[in-house]
């Protein structure tokens, strides 16, 4: 029996995690747990490490110091946990040059999901986030909100157990922001799929997040529902004060990599 079957582990268990770059450490001893079914928020200013903890819990990057556990399973057994995982990246994945239902089925082929599965699974993939009437134009015409929820579809078509998510609603307006999310939210409603997100936008943490945890230069430093975190800081808090207090305002860490790649992903997304 595998180790799915035998107890209830959370979907995600980070312990004393850390990854440096040469000389750079990024991830600075991370313990992280994130039960089944929750939409649990990594929050942090640029540079923070969010990016590289994400990494290794989707197994591009190799864990070199502590572990990760997805759903029990060992982050080193790659292809297993790549199987549960659905993952929209910061930078933009889908193809311009192909049609939404082209772009879902390219990953409906890359992970395996059985051929005579496959029609069905990306319309209904592709139904979820709302492009069944797009889904046969050219995606270079989408607009940024059409071609993120065009990602999402690409990360579900495989029926993953863990949704994760970096910046998936960076350089968009409130209504396509909303929008991501409401689909985001009847995903998760309908199939109980646990999702782990990244975002910088205070206000979606606090309303869609059911847990949060603030990095800081590579580690964790407050961890808790938005309610929790607003209150130990004191009466009238917010969440951005919060960040602030964590942060000591400095809210751009992570030099000049980071503000290019942000500003990449921005302007690509129109
Ligand atoms: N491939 C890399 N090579 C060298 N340094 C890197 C690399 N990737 C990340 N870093 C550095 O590691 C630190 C953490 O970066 P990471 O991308 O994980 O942060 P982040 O919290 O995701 O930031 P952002 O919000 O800008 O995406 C930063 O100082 C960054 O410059």
């Amino acid at each position: 029996m595998t180790d799915l079957g035998t107890r209830n582990p959370p979907a995600i268990r980070c312990t004393g995690l850390r990854h440096s770059f040469g000389d750079k450490v990024a991830v600075d001893g991370i313990d992280l747990e994130v039960p089944t079914g929750q939409v649990f928020g990594l929050l942090g200013p640029n540079g923070a490490g969010k990016t590289t903890t994400l990494r290794m819990i989707t197994t591009l990057l190799p864990v070199t110091h502590g572990s990760v556990e997805v759903f029990g399973l060992d982050a080193g057994r790659r292809m297993a946990v790549r199987r549960l995982i659905g993952y929209v990246p910061q930078q933009l994945s889908a193809d311009g040059t192909l049609t939404g239902r082209e772009n879902v089925a390219l990953f409906a082929r890359l992970f395996d999901v059985p051929r005579r599965e496959r029609k069905d699974r990306v319309a209904e993939a592709l139904d979820a986030v709302g492009l069944t009437e797009d889904a046969d134009r050219q995606a270079s015409g989408y607009s940024g909100g059409m071609i993120r929820r065009l990602e999402l579809a690409q990360a579900l078509v495989s029926s993953p157990r863990l949704l994760i998510l970096d910046e998936p609603t960076i350089g968009l307006d409130p209504v396509a922001r909303s929008n991501v999310w409401a689909r985001i939210e009847q995903i998760r409603a309908d199939t109980g799929m646990t999702v782990l997100v990244t975002t910088h936008y205070m206000d979606e943490a606090e309303q869609y997040c059911e847990r949060i945890a603030l990095m800081h230069r590579g580690r964790i430093r407050a961890l808790g529902t938005p309610a929790e975190l607003e209150a130990n800081l004191g009466p009238e808090s917010t969440l951005d004060d919060v960040f602030r207090a964590v942060t000591g305002d400095q809210l751009d860490e992570g030099g000049i990599r980071d503000v290019r790649a942000a500003r990449r992903t921005a302007r690509r997304l129109g």
